[in-house]
């Protein structure tokens, strides 16, 4: 039997989770793996489950400086003091396993480096889709393929938010108050909202799928917080459901594109009945073609599942794999990034209701290259000038488009937000 003892930074949502599960699971792993993993000592502001005394340390070094810990899980959360944490404890050879997606994406090749340096393991599984081991069926189960395509639904906060707002007509506000007492949503929800966490992970999936550092302010980002129920209604009657996706692409030409924005798909696609805070990733490998993984992305145990079994792996892997993708020749600054993509959109304004309005809107987008594929135009209500406009195009350049959409949101006669929703069949 291997005794293993570990310290877990940060006792909330996700610290608490991997305090009660070890407890928990401790006999089943002693079972199947061989190993005994013993929380000798946490270190938080807060607790959200109780721990005794003597397991509370008072500071990083009490932690850092105990030979007898082998296993530091950050689960804090943000940029700072987690960074400097998990480099102390790296630098001091203990194995690190964190959810941080936030500070790992955007700092991830000064902790594999710092990790390689001392030797010590370096593992964040819990960082991408909670509890779905996708990082590692990428990792240890895809080296025979080249990956073209990696999208889905990735941030367990905004889909919950969709679900309800799309099944129960509820109210976005009301639905992100719920989904933050049920421990889905960020210390600061903004992040879930308005993508940025769907975009730290795309980063990290998209760095470790086409073997290319991904940096986060290459990705195209936008949240959920101008859709409304009525984007939602319409996409319903014209056979679309809307989901926040994070779409990683890599192009005949090499040429990399990644984006995190609402999207349209249609109801019949597998990604529109992944509901509440679950997850679903599609891969698409050039041997094994589309595989999609599913599972909850969010909440205490399913997180702690990824983080203690990274742990288990660690312990069974004392090698620690490492990964080449921030060798010299992956860098940034060498890889191509496409920003003009192509896809379909879905755009909704309020126009004034007389002659000649949806004329000089077709007469802009056919100017840009932009065609149309259909038109759906309301009458405005007793009393009222305007009225609701909707159009779907073809497939077009996002350059295109978005040239396009200034222009028209310029018009006299466009009277509300120009809202546009790509879509992907
Ligand atoms: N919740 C989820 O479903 C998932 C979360 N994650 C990631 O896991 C991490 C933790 O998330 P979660 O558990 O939800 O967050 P919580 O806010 O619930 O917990 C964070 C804990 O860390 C403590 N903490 C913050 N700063 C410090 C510090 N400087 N020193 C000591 N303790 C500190 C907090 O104390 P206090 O509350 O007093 O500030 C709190 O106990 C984040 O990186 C998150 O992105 C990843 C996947 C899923
Ligand atoms: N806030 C995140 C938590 C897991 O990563 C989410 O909602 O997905």
């Amino acid at each position: 039997m291997k005794d293993i003892k570990i310290a877990i930074l940060g006792m909330g949502t996700v610290g608490g989770g991997i305090y009660q599960l070890i407890e928990q699971e401790q006999k089943n792993i002693e079972h199947k793996d061989g190993i005994r993993l013993t929380v000798k000592k946490t270190l938080a502001l807060s607790y959200a489950v109780d721990v005794p005394e003597e397991k509370k340390a008072k500071d990083i070094d009490e932690i850092v400086n105990d030979p007898e810990i082998s296993i530091v899980a950050e689960v804090m959360g943000g940029q700072h003091p987690a960074k400097e944490f998990i480099l102390k404890a790296l630098e001091a050879g203990k194995t690190v396993v964190s959810a941080n997606k936030d500070m790992i994406s955007q700092n991830w090749p000064d902790l594999e480096a710092a990790a390689k340096r001392s030797g010590a393991g370096f593992y964040f599984e819990a960082a991408v889709g909670g509890g779905i081991p996708i990082l590692r069926a990428l990792n240890d189960s895809m080296q025979a393929n080249s990956i073209r395509e990696v999208y889905g639904i990735v941030n367990g906060t905004t889909n919950y938010i969709l679900t309800k707002m799309d099944d129960e007509g509820r109210d976005f506000s009301d639905v992100l108050k719920e989904a933050q007492a049920l421990g889905y949503a960020e210390a600061n929800p903004e992040s879930d909202v308005e993508g940025y966490d769907a975009r730290y992970k795309l980063s990290i999936l998209a760095s470790m799928a086409f073997h290319a550092r991904v940096p986060v302010d290459k990705i195209y980002c936008e949240g959920i917080t101008k859709l409304t129920k009525a984007d939602i209604a319409i996409g319903r009657e014209l056979g679309y459901v809307v989901k926040l996706l994070a779409i990683g692409k890599k192009d005949a030409d090499g040429s990399i594109e990644v984006r995190v924005h609402p999207t349209m798909i249609p109801k019949e696609h597998a990604l529109a009945n992944i509901k509440g805070s679950f997850n679903a990733i599609f891969i698409d490998g050039s041997a094994v073609g589309e595989m999609m993984w599913y599972g909850k992305g969010a909440g205490d145990f399913p997180t702690a599942s990824a983080l203690v079994s990274d742990m288990v792996y660690a312990v069974h892997n004392a090698g620690h794999p490492r990964y080449a993708t921030f060798d010299n020749r992956y860098e940034a600054d060498q890889v191509k990034f496409n920003n003009d993509w192509i896809t379909e959109y879905f755009i909704r304004t309020d126009v004034q209701d007389k002659p000649g309005v949806l004329a000089k809107i077709a007469g802009i987008f056919g100017k840009h290259d932009v065609s149309i594929e259909s038109v759906i135009q309301k009458g405005a209500k007793p009393g009222e000038e305007s009225a609701p406009l909707i159009l779907v195009t073809h497939k077009a350049h996002e350059q295109d488009l978005r040239d396009a959409v200034k222009e028209i949101q310029e018009l006299e006669a466009v009277v509300g937000t120009v809202n546009c929703i790509r879509v992907e069949k």
